[in-house]
């Protein structure tokens, strides 16, 4: 059914909006048509690779900052620690860096402030995609707007400062980029509003971080479990970096870690549904789905479905990627961790960058096993994340 949803003629469900829009706004997540196209326009240069190359310092950065204090908290006797709050944190860090280059205590700020909101908005999934759900939970929807206006505020005076500073395209992180471009733009009259700036932010923000730090907080999980790829995985950043740091131009050549990385995509999906609603009567085969249709694409059951992938479905085999990108699937639109046609993710490379970064310099200070404490319950709150933590057992190298 997937393969008939490319074209125009599918745009976002209502309720979809409606539930999300505290996070996004009308961010590119949410915009449609000639809007999107406008959008769309103005943000993809910012993802360029020269410029992503100008933030892997950042990733460095944090990630060396979060193992040093990994190291010193096992010298003063504790092992266990919770990979994905600690990750969490740190891509937290490094998408406030990226995005407006600003200090984690400034983009902290804005952080817990969406996490809360995401809380109150998700935790139960009852009411999502459900029409007049906000009367149903006049509580949930207050809370929601108070965190909404209080984010705004933050991030609205970031982007004043910003486009009132001298140097206000100068930086190199995604704000400064997306000034750039509407810099340019602006003389084609397509240029973003402020309002629409703040937006951008914002799905950048929530878009950006946790998504990433699930694909790694889950990838530690299948390597505990799996200790043979982590010493896979290790040979080929000796091979690749030798004695050296980790640079931007090498990381390419990490071919197994992108198999790791799209298996971890595959068994748990940080996405865990894509949303298409149509526009008009559309014919998919022999069926017409008329307008108006709401249809919720369920990755994680496509993911997992032995049709698609064969008998091994729920192992992890990352070799299933070697010389394939669709990893063995029998389906091409079967693997769609980073959704399909013209809205496909635009971070995808972004987070690509910041795993392969995040994860060099993580195995090669540790190794990972399961701690008895962990007990495995992948919940889709929003994205899909154990719902009890992941504490893992961590071994300097
Ligand atoms: C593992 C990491 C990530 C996953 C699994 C992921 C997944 C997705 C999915 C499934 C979509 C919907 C695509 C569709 O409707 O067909 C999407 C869209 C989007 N993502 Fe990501 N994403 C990730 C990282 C990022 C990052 C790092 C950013 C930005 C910094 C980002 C920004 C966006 C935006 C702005 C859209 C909307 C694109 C559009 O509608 O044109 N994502 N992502």
């Amino acid at each position: 059914m997937s393969s008939g949803v490319m074209g125009k003629s599918w745009g976002k469900p209502q309720v979809f909006k409606q539930d999300r829009e505290p996070m996004f706004g009308n961010g590119l997540v949410m915009v449609e048509g000639d809007e999107w196209v406008r959008h769309r326009h103005v943000i993809t240069p910012a993802f360029s690779p020269a410029n992503l190359k100008a933030m892997s310092s950042l990733m460095v950065e944090s990630t060396t900052k979060m193992l040093d204090k990994w190291a010193a908290l096992i010298n003063s006797g504790s092992q266990e620690i919770d990979v994905e709050r600690e990750i969490t944190a740190t891509a937290g860090e490094i998408i406030a860096k990226t995005s407006f280059g600003i200090s984690y205590e400034n983009g902290r700020k804005v952080f817990e402030k969406l996490r809360a909101m995401q809380i109150t908005l998700f935790k139960s999934n009852r009411y999502v995609g459900v029409p007049f759900s906000k009367l149903m939970c006049p509580g949930k929807t207050l809370e929601a707007k108070k965190l909404g206006k209080e984010i705004d505020a933050i991030l609205l005076t970031i982007v004043r400062a910003r486009k009132s500073s001298n140097d206000r395209c100068g930086q190199k992180d995604l704000l400064g980029l997306l000034l750039q471009e509407n810099g340019v733009d602006g003389r084609l009259g397509k240029m973003l509003t402020t309002r629409e700036l703040v937006d951008e932010c914002k799905t950048f923000f929530f878009g950006g971080h946790e998504t990433t730090a699930l694909a790694l907080s889950w990838t530690l999980l299948l390597l505990a479990r799996h200790p043979e790829w982590q010493n896979h995985l290790r040979e080929e950043i000796r091979g690749v970096t030798g004695d050296k740091e980790i640079d931007f131009t090498k990381l390419a050549g990490l071919k197994k870690m992108g198999w790791v990385m799209n298996e971890v995509l595959r068994l748990y999906s940080p996405a865990p549904n894509v949303q298409r609603q149509a526009r008009e009567d559309i014919q998919v085969d022999d069926l017409v789905i008329p307008n108006g249709t709401n249809m919720w694409i369920d990755v994680v059951a496509m993911h997992h479905d032995p049709k698609l992938w064969g008998d091994d479905v729920n192992e992890f085999k990352p070799e299933r990627f070697k010389d394939d990108l669709y990893g063995g699937c029998k389906h091409k639109m079967g693997f769609l961790p980073f959704g399909f046609g013209g809205r496909m993710c635009i971070g995808r490379n972004l987070t690509m960058m910041e795993y392969k970064i995040v994860l060099t310099l993580v195995l090669t200070r540790f190794s990972f096993s399961i701690s008895p404490s962990y007990s495995h319950s992948p919940a889709i709150v929003l994205s899909l994340r154990p719902s009890n933590g992941l504490p893992l057992i961590v071994t300097p190298l």
